[in-house]
């Protein structure tokens, strides 16, 4: 399964929940505060400068009765309209006051009231837009016409309403800006809330019964993050520069009180005698307002809580790292004549020695998650990697695509396609290979689909991107393609949404989806696993079908030994991060030498007969170790009845005695002389028997004494 981090489900908000991998899920608002404040803001020249030029503007304007030398109504006759001097840093105006006293016994009270505004209409179109998106149909159609006429009320006729009304009450007048501001902002939240809204973990939070105010705290309002504070920091913006205009046409505070646009509208009377005046205050209002908006750009920059499986520019710069660091060691091994391979045959897919790992903060030196796989894909056979979960299936399937999750990178070996080393392909490389030359299909069939858009807009329009069709041959196309994945009614369907359709039906639109650029090899990623058996059953022999007609060859990925005997050509069976065994699968399945194989085929009903199948099916007792908790040896060993002391030293992938594959174990072949079954009695996990090691390079049967556990537990 594809992994995804969604915002945590209901009942998930507990500090203490982890990956599969044991690193803590933070929860989306911190995961999106970390983001923000970590990644983006602190990431960006333009707003670091412009947080420390805000942070100085208001420490030293709520600091400035300490330390400004001179008060804000104090008068210097002898230097009316003086430029700086050593006495005023900043110069004078035409009432002889000090030019940098007053910019900074104004600051507190511009930025304070502008805040007034972002807090009242920020925060009531963002309630607004949660409420609407929230609350139904009829809610959101009230409050949208509500909103509708706010925007068409003359704001600037209204604020003026409002001064000769009640006065110059600057904090009153900044509130009601914010007020009428609220409208256009709850425009654009709304759609994004929305979509939040219909997001499978809200429906599962529904069902466990948290309240539609929880929803829209927990699941909602974190997604929005984003959104929010680059509003925010927009309307500060635009609040002050609004400030400053009233107090230039005389609606400022109360004279003798500073205010910058007042002191701005006081330099404009001397804009030729005294132009000097214009510019500390000009300059100070500019740069606050450059401020808030590069703030505001770096955190629109930020990934969305609500989408925190897409790359961050950060992230998309690490694989870019990792990349060119397996670029580097490909190209020595190439100078030293270590390289290995050729790049293979062409619609060969060779996989050698592959690496996949967490990248640590960038250090490179996280946890490997896979490590020295290595497999061939002949064209037109189909090759399953199977193994339970958390065995690295998905990883190794994922990084055939170069879209392994954030964070985690192909950290070494090589993946040989068509002449060229996709482990060490650049991201904006493989946008040419994806889809065109390797597919994705993946367990959930509606991560593929769109809801907004029908199947016969998302088909044309992936076609037409990736085979420069025209709009009509495209649509002829869809149709076929839906035709060709066995939908029968396919212009209806072509006009439906995602939705509308069952589950099977949606898992043969992905196919046809994925066959859109005429990949020469399709990667699925347990395609069958979300499907009831008869529609399981139906997309198998579409695939079957799909190789013998197109050529084109298969990475299947699966816990179900059932898919690998009915579809798969070869198999590699893997288990806590590397292959333990491989080859073709009649030979595996007739003939399995790993314990592991053995073990996942005596637990399945599938591969027993009916007539001698067991009162108790067997069982593996344990569990597949975290990466970091892989033993030196056999990572096998702590479950495997079998085991022995030559299991706790590093065991080799070697060929097997059976038909051409290879197996790590070094009772392999004891076992198939031995002919062991794999026993439903649980083994205490961690039993070691002793064992006397055997050579890596020709792997002996163990002596006569080292025996098997069966016997003992027997
Ligand atoms: N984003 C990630 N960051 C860190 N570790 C991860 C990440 N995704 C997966 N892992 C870990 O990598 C290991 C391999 O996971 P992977 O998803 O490849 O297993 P799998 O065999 O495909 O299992 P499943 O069938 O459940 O998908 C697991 O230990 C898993 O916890």
């Amino acid at each position: 399964m594809i992994p995804t981090v969604a915002p945590a489900p209901a009942d998930a908000d507990q500090a203490g929940s982890t990956t599969a991998a044991g690193a803590p899920v933070p929860r989306p608002g911190r995961a999106a505060l970390t983001r923000l404040s970590r990644h983006r803001l602190l990431g960006s020249p333009g707003a670091v400068a412009g947080l420390v030029w805000l942070a100085a503007l208001v420490i030293a304007s709520l600091t400035a009765p300490l330390w400004l030398p001179f008060k804000t109504e104090d008068q210097d006759f002898t230097a009316v309209l003086s430029g700086p001097t050593a006495a005023h840093w900043l110069g004078t105006d035409e009432l002889g006051r000090d030019i940098l006293s007053r910019i900074f016994a104004a600051a507190a009270g511009t930025l304070g009231t502008s805040m007034i505004t972002v807090i009242v209409g920020v925060g009531l179109g963002t309630i607004l837009a949660m409420l609407a998106a929230g609350a139904g149909e009829r809610t959101e159609t009230a409050i949208s016409r509500v909103t509708e006429v706010m925007m068409s009320l003359p704001g600037t006729v209204i604020i003026l309403a409002v001064i000769g009304a009640v006065g110059t009450n600057i904090p009153l007048v900044m509130a009601i800006l914010g007020i009428l501001m609220s409208a256009g902002i709850y425009r654009v939240i709304l759609g994004q809330a929305k979509s939040l809204q219909s997001q499978l973990y809200v429906d599962a939070a529904k069902v466990d019964g948290l309240g539609p105010l929880g929803i829209s705290v927990r699941h909602v309002l974190p997604g929005l993050a984003n959104t929010v504070v680059v509003q925010a920091a927009l309307i500060f913006a635009v609040g002050m520069l609004i400030q400053a205009g009233l107090a230039f046409i005389g609606f400022g505070p109360p004279i003798p009180q500073p205010s910058w646009g007042g002191m701005i509208q006081g330099a404009s009377q001397h804009v030729y005698d005294a132009p000097w005046m214009m510019v500390p205050t000009g300059a100070v209002l500019a740069l606050t307002v450059l401020s808030a908006n590069a703030i505001g750009n770096a955190l629109g920059k930020a990934p969305n809580a609500a989408a925190p499986h897409l790359p961050s520019a950060a992230d998309r710069r690490q694989r870019a790292k990792a990349v060119a660091a397996i670029a580097a060691a490909a190209r020595d091994a190439e100078e030293t004549g270590d390289a290995g391979t050729d790049a293979g045959a062409k619609g060969t897919l060779s996989v050698r020695n592959l690496s996949v790992g967490v990248d640590n903060a960038g250090t490179g030196t996280g946890v490997q998650l896979v490590t020295g796989v290595s497999f061939d894909v002949e064209p037109g056979t189909v090759l399953g990697l199977v193994g339970e979960s958390g065995c690295g299936k998905t990883m190794t399937a994922l990084s055939l695509l170069g879209l392994l999750p954030s964070g985690v990178s192909a950290t070494g070996g090589q993946i040989l396609w068509n002449g060229r080393n996709l482990a060490a392909t650049p991201d904006k490389d493989m946008q040419s290979v994806r889809g065109r030359e390797i597919a994705l299909i993946s367990q959930e069939p509606m991560r593929a689909l769109d809801p907004m858009f029908t199947v016969g807009y998302q088909l044309t329009a992936t076609i037409r991107r990736l085979r420069g069709m025209g709009r009509s041959e495209a649509r002829a196309e869809a149709h076929s393609l839906l035709e060709k994945v066995g939908i029968v009614d396919a212009g209806r369907i072509l006009k439906t949404y995602p939705h509308q359709i069952s589950g099977g039906m949606a898992q043969r639109v992905a196919v046809a989806l994925a066959l859109s650029g005429r990949p020469k090899l399709l990667v699925a990623d347990e395609p069958t696993t979300a499907l009831d058996v008869t529609v399981q059953a139906e997309i198998l022999s579409l695939l079957r079908a799909l190789v013998k007609d197109t050529g084109m060859s298969v990475v299947m990925v699966t816990h179900d030994l059932g898919v690998v005997a009915d579809i798969c050509d070869q198999v590699a069976v893997m288990y806590a991060g590397h292959v333990v065994e491989n080859g073709r699968t009649a030979a595996i399945l007739d003939n399995p030498r790993h314990p592991y194989t053995l073990a996942l085929l005596a637990a399945d009903p599938h591969a027993n007969h009916a007539d001698s199948m067991p009162e108790r099916l067997a069982t593996i007792s344990g569990q597949v170790p975290q990466p970091k908790d892989w033993p030196a040896g056999c990572r096998f060993a702590a479950r495997c009845q079998f085991a022995g002391s030559a299991c706790l030293e590093p065991v080799p992938l070697l060929p097997s005695s059976a038909g051409d594959g290879l197996v790590r174990c070094v009772k392999a072949d004891q076992l198939a002389i031995e002919g062991m079954d794999w026993l439903a009695t649980d083994v205490p996990a961690g039993r070691l028997l002793p064992v006397s090691p055997v050579s890596s390079a020709t792997p002996e049967p163990a002596p006569e004494q080292d025996s098997i556990v069966e016997k003992d537990l027997a």
